[in-house]
């Protein structure tokens, strides 16, 4: 027997990468995109990537917006959050204050989509700089606890937790995008019902002054 999505189309949804400058998040999107690792710092205006990706048997096209993470770009910031269907805020395990940021970064997604059940991953990069920890792995937990966000200690450098976090982020969205459709799916059902108790309404009227 079909699965209920064996049928669906590719879906399709917009992914953006949050975080300060410097955190890893244009390495975390080539390492996941093209299987590659950047050595070098060039500071992102903005970049995107378009892949297409299984998860759990159904296709996903993932058009992925890695931004600027230095302040004089952050205006652009709400064009991104307005488009984006999951968002990936990405923090370095080795620097403090890139973990603090991701509060206003939330916040500001959470204004602009007025919606709390926004798709979110949290990722504390550079886990390989195990000696250089600013961020206890407990603080982090804490937070994506209270977010209701899942949380991945990830490296770039070593590709690890990549893949995890983009697919679980995909996951969210896909689930989301579920309900969303039978929330619509009700809809339409409801509404072609209440059509029909209608005309039922109509032609019983009708019938009744045949008679008189
Ligand atoms: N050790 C280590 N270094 C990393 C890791 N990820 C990124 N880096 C290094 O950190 C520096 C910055 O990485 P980027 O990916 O450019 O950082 P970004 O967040 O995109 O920076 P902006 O574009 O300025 O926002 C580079 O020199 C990378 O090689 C990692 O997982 N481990």
């Amino acid at each position: 027997m079909p699965s209920k999505y064996s049928y669906q189309p590719c879906r399709e949804f917009n992914v953006v990468v949050l975080g300060a400058g410097g955190v890893g998040k244009s390495c975390l999107t080539a390492q996941f995109v093209h299987n590659e690792w950047i050595e070098s710092y060039d500071p992102t205006i903005e970049d995107s990537y378009r892949t297409q990706i299984s998860v759990d048997g159904r296709q996903v096209v993932l058009e992925i917006l890695d931004t600027a993470g230095t302040e004089q770009f952050v205006a652009m910031r709400d064009l991104y959050m307005k488009t984006g269907h999951g968002f990936m805020l990405v923090f370095s395990i080795s620097s403090r204050t890139s973990f603090d940021e991701l509060q206003t970064l939330r916040d500001d997604i959470i204004r602009i989509r007025d919606d709390e059940k926004i798709p979110i991953v949290i990722v504390g990069n550079k886990a390989d700089l195990e000696d250089q920890r600013a961020v206890d792995r407990a603080k982090a937990f804490a937070l994506s606890q209270r977010w209701d966000a899942p949380y991945y200690e990830a490296s770039a450098r070593t590709r690890t937790n990549v893949d995890e976090a983009f697919t679980d982020l995909c996951r969210q969205m896909l689930r989301r995008d579920d309900s969303e459709e039978e929330a619509r799916e009700e809809i339409l059902a409801q509404r072609a019902e209440n059509l029909a108790a209608k005309r039922r309404r109509r032609r019983k009227r009708k019938e009744k002054c045949a008679i008189l």
